[in-house]
């Protein structure tokens, strides 16, 4: 069996995979004590881990170690690359990009043709846009939900809210109402813009990864959920990769 790893700033995204079917999944905080428990019995079974992530080098590490006590299988990292399968990067320093992004579209790549936009809402949220041709067209970083909340709540003296999953994007008439309701009219003004900049460059598809992918759906964003996406793309990168 193959252990494929999605380990994001907030939280890691597990599958366990054998003779081409799943196995297991689950996810867990990133300071997680023992991320893998649930498939502890498992572990004498896996013969590799496969591993995307853009957490820091010291957290990197630590998962490293936590994963040779867990399992003694070899630990490959895979990383954004300049080119994959008529995939081309826009980025000339593709080791600057976050291998979440490339694996995603890759996945997004591999699954259909046609142009596509891939969504990934995690602790930051990512936009990528790829021709029909398989060129990356470039993408956008903004702040994720829990960032926005935080940065609210840390640096500005008079904003105290409650958390709330609502909808509406109305005018608030409260500071709950207008945070809650400006990141839900944020998030509908970026689906609206996702959909119009598709319709101009010819992406026939939208899909959208990351925990915050409902909620992005739920605001107006046409799209395919995909919520495995990053890991999809790692698998097929791997499995690649032990054909070479
Ligand atoms: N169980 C969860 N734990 C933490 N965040 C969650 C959870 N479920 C949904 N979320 C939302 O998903 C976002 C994190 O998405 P995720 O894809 O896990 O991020 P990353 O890939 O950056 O680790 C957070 O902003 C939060 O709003
Ligand atoms: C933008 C990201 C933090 C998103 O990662 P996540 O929200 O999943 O933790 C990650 O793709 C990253 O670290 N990128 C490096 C910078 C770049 O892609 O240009
Ligand atoms: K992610």
């Amino acid at each position: 069996m193959k252990l494929l790893v999605d380990a994001g700033n907030t939280r890691l995204k597990w599958l366990l995979v054998g003779d081409g079917r799943l196995v297991g999944s689950g996810s867990a905080t990133l300071d997680a004590d023992d991320p893998f428990c649930d498939i502890r019995c498992q572990s004498a079974d896996i013969k590799r881990i496969a591993i995307s992530t853009v957490i820091s080098e010291e957290r990197r590490r630590h998962l490293q170690m936590q994963l040779e006590a867990f399992c003694c299988a070899p630990i490959v990292f895979h990383w954004a690359e300049p080119r994959r399968g008529g995939l081309v990067n826009a980025y000339t320093e593709t080791d600057r990009m976050g291998a979440d992004r490339w694996h995603a579209m890759y996945a997004a790549w591999q699954a259909d043709v046609g142009g596509f936009a891939v969504v990934d809402a995690g602790s930051a949220i990512t936009i990528d846009y790829v021709a029909d041709s398989g060129g990356h067209l470039g993408g956008y970083i903004l702040p994720g939900k829990q960032m926005m909340l935080r940065s609210l709540r840390q640096d500005a003296a008079r904003i105290g809210f409650e958390v709330s999953d609502v909808q509406a994007a109305e005018p608030g008439a409260s500071t709950t109402e207008c945070v809650q309701h400006g990141l839900v009219w944020l998030w509908a003004s970026m689906a609206a813009r996702i959909e119009a900049d598709c319709s101009r460059l010819g992406l026939g598809r939208v899909l959208v990864t990351g925990g915050d992918a409902e909620g992005l759906i739920e605001a107006g964003l046409s799209a395919h959920h995909e919520p495995s996406l990053v890991l999809k793309g790692l698998a097929a990168v791997d499995g690649e990769s032990e054909r070479e």
